[in-house]
């Protein structure tokens, strides 16, 4: 085939042009990541957005390690809370609901103590609202930190030395050191807390009108000269002894509610309590049961103060609960003996607690300690009486349930020797 010259050159542009067109098609259409149509005009805009495009991507992975960072924390402070509330119990016991008619406003001074922090529980199960005052001296937070939180329940750190001014219907004044070493250990405050004290608590129930249960003891008998005592019984006790400052301090307190009774009218109960014992006992208390007990789990020697020919008469803790409440109750005014008249010599009680804990402990005897009654067993013919009342738990029962509060103790705190409260150690 033969082409004219101009058929050639117009062949050749044609094939110049072509080749122009896929030139320009290389440069930008094909390195072009969106497919987008080929526009000249469009390209300068498109390399900016594609700028963009790769600042946001970088951003995106800053947010992201942001948000891992952060979800971090919570997860830290979930972890912190949880910890936090496992120490709040979470569920409080199903207390009883009372209506408005019903329900009291009660004070429990000492309610952070061995016997107050029981009585509490008691009264908190039968839907009343509890105000406990406590100075701390031989009470503890932990005998009623279950309670913390709960509507019906309040803790005042107060030493009752000192008045108080709140609105409650009855007052269970029990507070006051009750353990020989601890009342001893300052025998001044001992005697305010009993006098001082007791003036104060008389002195609200006289301006709310409450009813006020004062904590007496059997000390009040000192070393009895009548066996058993009855509540007639005037007692024998040395008011210049070591143990004066409790027995005459909870004399004069026996003195000035009746005193208060008979000139303001304040309804006053007095419960003479008897040697108690329980779980709850402060693993220091000094007193011949937490030192037994302790002594036999830790197969250390049990020690007898004197010949151990004394006796005493124990009662388990819920009873003497019992008791309080059912004097509260009463329309009884005279003071009421609350006690177990089962009675033990000292030696016999060491023996007993020896088998019970199962070890191997040797019973001795070291010397008697000063103004030491010998003899003590109540008369409860009062108590059964006039508010229907007796213990009911028998001394093994409430020495199983004690000795495994302290076998428990013992576990948590690795709680030694050294640490049992005796006269004769010095726990300095
Ligand atoms: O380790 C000990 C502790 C005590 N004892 C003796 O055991 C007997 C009981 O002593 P506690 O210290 O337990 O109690 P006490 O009977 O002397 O006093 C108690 O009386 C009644 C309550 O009001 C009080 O809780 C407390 O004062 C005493 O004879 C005491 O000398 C020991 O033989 N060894």
């Amino acid at each position: 085939m033969v082409f004219s010259r101009r058929k050639m050159k117009q062949i050749l542009f044609v094939c110049i042009g072509l080749i122009f067109v896929i030139c320009i098609y290389k440069t930008f259409v094909t390195t072009e990541p969106l497919h987008v149509p080929h526009v000249p005009e469009l390209q300068p805009k498109l390399l900016k957005e594609n700028r963009q495009q790769f600042d946001s991507d970088n951003d995106l992975d800053s947010r992201y390690a942001e948000l891992e960072r952060v979800k971090l924390k919570v997860k830290e402070l979930e972890l912190k809370l949880k910890s936090l509330e496992d120490r709040i119990p979470k569920k409080y016991p199903d207390v009883k609901y009372l209506n408005y008619k019903n329900r009291k406003r009660i004070l429990i001074t000492g309610g952070a103590g061995f016997v107050g922090s029981h009585l509490t529980d008691y009264l908190m199960m039968q839907g009343h609202e509890i105000i406990i005052v406590d100075n701390f001296f031989t009470g503890r937070k932990r005998n009623v930190e279950h309670w913390f939180g709960h509507e019906n329940f309040e803790l005042i750190h107060h030493d009752i030395v000192n008045p108080l001014f709140i609105e409650v219907d009855e007052i269970y004044h029990l507070a006051s050191p009750a353990s020989p070493p601890h009342y001893m250990y300052n025998p001044v405050k001992t005697i305010k807390t009993n006098t001082m004290g007791t003036i104060n608590m008389l002195g609200l129930a006289k301006r709310v009108g409450a009813k006020v249960l004062i904590a007496s003891t059997s000390e009040v008998y000192g070393d009895p000269e009548e066996h058993p005592q009855p509540e007639t019984y005037w007692g024998h006790v040395n008011p210049i002894g070591p143990r004066a400052c409790y027995d005459e301090g909870k004399r004069v307190s026996e003195t000035l509610s009746y005193a208060y009774a008979k000139q303001e009218n304040v309804k006053v109960r007095v419960a003479r309590i008897f040697n108690t014992y329980g779980p709850r006992m402060h693993m220091n208390d000094g007193r011949v049961v937490s030192n037994f007990i302790l002594q036999g789990l830790q197969n250390e020697s049990i020690i007898i103060y004197g010949n151990g020919k004394q006796t005493r008469s124990f009662q388990y803790v819920s009873d003497l609960v019992d008791g309080l409440v059912a004097l509260m109750e009463s329309n009884y005014t005279q003071p009421v003996n609350i006690g177990n008249p089962v009675e033990h010599t000292i030696e016999e009680f060491a023996v007993i607690i020896r088998d019970l804990v199962g070890g191997k402990s040797k019973i001795r005897s070291t010397a008697a300690v000063e103004d030491d009654p010998q003899r003590r067993k109540p008369d409860i013919t009062r108590a059964k009486k006039y508010i229907n009342w007796e213990p009911r738990v028998p001394l093994k029962i409430g020495l199983e349930k004690t000795i495994e509060y302290f076998r428990k103790e013992l576990d948590r705190s690795n709680h030694s020797q050294r640490n049992v409260f005796s006269p004769h150690i010095d726990n300095s």
